[in-house]
């Protein structure tokens, strides 16, 4: 979607050179990390969808007057974290969904911000994290009432939004550029840019047991002076697709998107 939801306007003063923000969408497999993420970078609503496919996008923002190159990686767990190097590592900040008509999504977006604190913990560094109550248009099928939302956000200090991917855009649009607020306030403080990093493929044997008391026993969160680490190139394990236009919605006759891979958009 290069620029077309919020390209600076002429004469808005010199261009600056685009804030870098990487943004990890996690969840339980059908909470709609992925709805959630096409919304946004198209303004449509998907209902098909390859639930094995991980990629991460790209997307020029603007964030209040700031330009944005936004990173989404779409991840996709099976029912619980796993191999959590490939965003523990690089997201600047967490959107955490679950399904408001499903409790067992919502225990597992428990377990990630769990997962992220253990980290935080372990880095000592605090990446924000969001946590996404969706499918609010399902609400007569509730099995996870606001409050708890909310409390559970509050317990580990997140905002919490309650949103749709089937409804207004604007809301979508809004939640994700909080999590780039969020992401850019934490960056403020410390400048130094997050180091893009993976792992060599090997767990500390002293954190299996901290990882296991919380279910996450194939989470391994190694820190840059424990392990021995290799530059990260781009994306780990994740292809970067540029979304090219998405002025789709506001047109009657829907024009060719150059489409994110494996979903059908309608
Ligand atoms: N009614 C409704 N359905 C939704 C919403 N978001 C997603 N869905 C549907 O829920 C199903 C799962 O959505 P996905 O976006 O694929 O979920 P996911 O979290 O990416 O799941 P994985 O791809 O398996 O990891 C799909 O059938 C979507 O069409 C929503 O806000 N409202």
């Amino acid at each position: 979607m290069s620029s077309v939801f919020g390209k600076p306007r002429a004469g808005s003063g010199p261009p600056s050179t685009p804030l870098e923000v990487n943004l990890a969408i996690l969840g339980r497999r059908g909470a709609g990390k992925s709805a959630l993420t096409v919304k946004f970078l198209t303004k449509r609503f998907i209902s098909e969808y390859d639930p094995n496919l991980e990629d991460t996008y790209s997307s020029e923002e603007t964030v209040d007057h700031q330009p944005v190159h936004l990173r989404v990686m779409d991840t996709a767990d099976l029912d619980t974290p796993r191999n959590c190097e490939r965003y523990l590592n690089w997201a600047h900040a967490f959107l955490v969904v679950y399904s408001v008509d499903s409790r067992q999504s919502f225990d597992s977006s428990s377990s990630y911000l769990e997962l992220l604190a253990l980290h935080a913990k372990e880095t000592q560094r605090s990446v924000p994290a969001l946590l996404l109550g969706n499918k609010l248009d399902m609400a007569q099928y509730r099995q996870v009432t606001k409050a708890e939302g909310v409390a559970l956000a509050g317990r580990f200090g997140c905002l919490f939004f309650e949103v749709s991917a089937c409804l207004d855009f604007e809301h979508v649009q809004h939640v994700f550029h909080e999590a780039v607020r969020e992401a850019r306030r934490e960056l403020e403080k410390s400048p130094l840019t997050r180091p893009l990093f993976i792992s060599e493929e090997r767990a500390l044997p002293h954190q299996a047991p901290l990882t296991a008391r919380h279910g996450l026993a194939s989470c391994t969160f190694n820190t840059l002076s424990t392990v021995s680490l290799k530059e990260m190139p781009t994306v780990a394990q994740a292809k970067l697709v540029t979304v090219k236009s998405s002025r789709a919605q506001s047109k009657r006759k829907a024009p060719t998107l150059t489409l994110l891979k494996g979903f059908k958009i309608f």
